[in-house]
């Protein structure tokens, strides 16, 4: 059977982020990353030093994983990484889920397409604003995101971009204002993601929340959009496996 790099399975939680943000959901992060943003939250994923965690199973071995972890009681999966787009073997996993009548969400930044991505019920696509020191192939995103238009529809997708600075706000702009329909969020940037000092960590992105908003709401260009914080890190700080 073909093996998955799997960095950690964990559940139930609620999807903290984006178009399904409250939803319970369980979690499989896959190993591997093409990027390496400055201010990844998952660097363990890429940078080697999670690499002792990463276990190459099966999509039998993820399903009875989820199942042993979260019984009779979830009906949603979310796949995130690093980036799981780089994966062609997720497609056991998908299947299996759909088998089990379970809905998908893919986390992904937008470089890489695989066919599976078809059959997820709700891809967020993250493209990566400047200050994450990557740069977008426009061109490659582009055709990701008209596959999935042309196939189920711009219900199912939604573009998420992470905000830290006026730069990344410019980005997240011309983001939304070149794919207008598909449904758009923005998120506030956690720039301490090491710190255990949660009260403090919690308060101090409640106040860049608050500047995010006052600035999307003063925006005329931006109407259609979401803004949100990272609603995990706002329960549970910095903490892993939540
Ligand atoms: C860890 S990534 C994994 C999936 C995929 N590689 C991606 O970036 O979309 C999951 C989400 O977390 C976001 N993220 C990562 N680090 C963050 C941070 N420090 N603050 C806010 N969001 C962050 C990413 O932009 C992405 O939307
Ligand atoms: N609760 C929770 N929600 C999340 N949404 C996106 C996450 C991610 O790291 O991809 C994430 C995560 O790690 N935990
Ligand atoms: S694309 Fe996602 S997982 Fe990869 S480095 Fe950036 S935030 Fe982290
Ligand atoms: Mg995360």
């Amino acid at each position: 059977m073909s093996k998955i790099p799997v960095m950690e399975i964990f559940g139930p939680t609620i999807q903290g982020e984006g178009m399904v943000i409250g939803q319970k959901t369980m979690f499989v992060r896959t190993a591997g990353c093409d990027y390496s943003c400055e201010w990844c939250d998952s660097a363990f994923t890429w940078d080697g030093s999670g690499k002792e965690l990463i276990r190459q199973m099966t999509a039998e071995e993820i399903w009875t994983e989820l199942k042993r972890l979260g019984g009779d009681g979830f009906s949603f999966v979310t796949i995130s990484g690093g980036n799981p787009a780089l994966i062609r073997n997720l497609e056991g996993l998908v299947r299996i889920l759909k088998e089990n009548g379970i809905q998908i969400g893919v986390e992904t930044q937008g470089s890489r397409w695989q066919d599976w991505l078809y059959d997820v019920n709700q891809v967020t696509i993250s493209p990566k604003p400047p200050s994450s020191g990557m740069k977008t192939d426009f061109t490659v995103l582009t055709e990701i995101i008209d596959k999935l238009n042309a196939r189920n529809g711009n219900q199912h997708i939604s573009l998420k971009v992470v905000v830290f600075d006026e730069e990344d706000y410019e980005y997240a702009k011309k983001v939304h204002l070149r794919y207008p329909t598909i449904p758009f969020f923005l998120q506030v940037g956690n720039d301490d993601t090491t710190t255990k000092d949660q009260t403090k960590l919690v308060s101090h992105l409640l106040k860049k929340y608050e500047r995010l908003i006052n600035k999307v709401m003063a925006d005329e260009e931006l109407q259609n959009v979401k803004v949100l914080p990272q609603l995990h890190t706002l329960v549970w700080g910095n903490k892993r496996g939540v």
